[in-house]
C-alpha cells in the first residue's frame, strides 16, 4: 500500500500517512485521565510536564495530550509525513501556498517525540502540525479496562482514528486539504431540512490520506465553539463498543449521537460528550479501503441504522 496522491496540475504533493495526535487544552487535565482511562480504556504514560495528561492506544509513545489552559477545546492535530524529504517538500508546499507556518520548538519535538515538525492554521483557523520520525518506544499498550486494542494499522501507521473539524469557509478549506496538504475525497454529504433554496443545510467532506482508512479527518460546513465537531476512536470488537457504551450510561455522561452504523465507511459507533466540551466517536468495523480502485461518493444517508444525533 503506497500511493503518492497527485493534486494540480499533476504535481506530486503533500504525501501524509495518518492523524497521529491530538492536542487538548482542558481547564483540567486530570478529568482527561479519569475519563480517558476510566471510560475508553486509554493507558495514562508519564507526560512531559506534571499537569499534562498523556494517553496512550497503541505502540506510539501517545495519541492524545491533554494540556493545561483557560478552555475545554481542541487544541491542534498532528498529521504524519513519510520522512525528512517528504517533510522539506512540505515546507516547500507550505511556503508555495503562501501559508505561513512555525517551527516546532526543541521543546515541542521532546514532548512529542519526533524529529520536526511545523505548525499553522488551515483556512478555518484549525491548528495542524505536520511532522516526521516519531518515536516508536515498543511499550506495550495494557488498557485499564482490559481492552483487546485499538485499531490503529500495523505500527501505528493508520492513526488514531479520525477527526471532524469546523470550516464554515468550507469550500476554501476543502481545497487546501486537497491542493496543498494532499488529502484525497472519499465522500460528500450535503444535507438539507427543507425545500428552501438559501437554507444551507449540513455539509461534510470526508477525506483519507495515504492509509487503508475512509477518512482520517471530515469537514463539517458550521463552527464548534470546542473547536472540533468529534474525534473518532475505533476498537476492534463490537462488545468493546458495548461496553464503552454501558460504562457511558452508568456514568451519565452525555450521549451525543445513539449506536448506528454509518453507511460511507460502515463503523458502527455512539457519540458521548469529552470534558473537552466536544463528542467523540467510540465505533468499531470501520472499512480498510483500496484507494487505488476507488471513486468518492456523494452520499445521501448518514447512517444505515441509530445515529440519533442529539445536536
Ligand atoms: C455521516 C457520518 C459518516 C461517518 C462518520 O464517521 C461520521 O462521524 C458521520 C457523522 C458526521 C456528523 C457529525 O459528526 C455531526 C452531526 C451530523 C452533522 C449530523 O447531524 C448528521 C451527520 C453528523
Ligand atoms: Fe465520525
Amino acid at each position: 500500500m503506497f500511493k503518492i496522491f497527485r493534486g494540480i496540475e499533476g504535481s506530486v504533493i503533500m504525501n501524509i500517512r495518518s492523524l497521529g495526535y491530538a492536542f487538548i487544552e482542558s481547564k483540567d487535565p486530570s478529568e482527561w485521565r479519569v475519563f480517558g482511562t476510566e471510560v475508553l480504556g486509554m493507558m495514562e504514560v508519564p507526560g512531559v510536564g506534571d499537569e499534562n495528561v498523556f494517553l496512550k492506544i497503541d505502540e506510539r509513545p501517545f495519541r492524545f495530550a491533554i494540556v493545561p489552559g483557560a478552555e475545554n477545546r481542541l487544541k491542534l492535530l498532528g498529521l504524519e509525513l513519510y520522512d525528512e524529504n517528504d517533510f522539506v517538500k512540505a515546507i516547500q508546499e507550505l511556503e508555495a501556498s503562501g501559508t505561513s507556518y512555525t517551527r516546532g520548538s526543541r521543546a515541542d519535538l521532546k514532548m512529542r517525540g519526533v524529529l520536526d515538525l511545523v505548525r499553522f492554521n488551515d483556512p478555518a483557523g484549525n491548528t495542524l502540525e505536520l511532522y516526521h520520525g516519531a518515536d516508536l518506544d515498543y511499550a506495550k499498550f495494557i488498557s485499564p479496562l482490559g481492552i483487546s486494542g485499538f485499531e490503529t494499522g500495523d505500527f501505528g501507521s493508520s492513526g488514531f482514528g479520525h477527526a471532524v473539524l469546523p470550516a464554515e469557509n468550507l469550500d476554501e478549506t476543502h481545497t487546501f486539504y486537497k491542493n496543498v496538504l494532499g488529502f484525497g475525497d472519499s465522500d460528500y454529504m450535503h444535507f438539507k431540512f427543507s425545500d428552501d433554496p438559501d437554507e444551507p443545510g449540513l455539509a461534510l467532506k470526508f477525506m483519507h490520506v495515504n492509509n487503508p482508512r475512509h477518512h482520517s479527518v471530515a469537514l463539517f460546513g458550521g463552527e464548534s465553539l470546542a473547536g472540533c465537531i468529534h474525534l473518532m476512536l475505533e476498537v476492534k470488537t463490537i462488545d468493546e463498543v458495548g461496553e464503552c457504551l454501558q460504562r457511558v450510561i452508568e456514568r451519565e455522561i452525555p450521549i451525543t449521537s445513539t449506536l448506528g452504523r454509518h453507511t460511507n465507511d460502515n463503523m458502527l459507533s455512539f457519540y458521548m460528550m469529552t470534558p473537552g466540551d466536544f463528542p467523540l466517536e467510540f465505533g468499531c468495523e470501520g472499512l480498510q479501503m483500496d484507494w487505488d480502485n476507488y471513486t468518492p461518493t456523494k452520499t445521501t444517508l448518514p447512517s444505515h441504522w441509530g445515529h440519533k444525533f442529539a445536536l
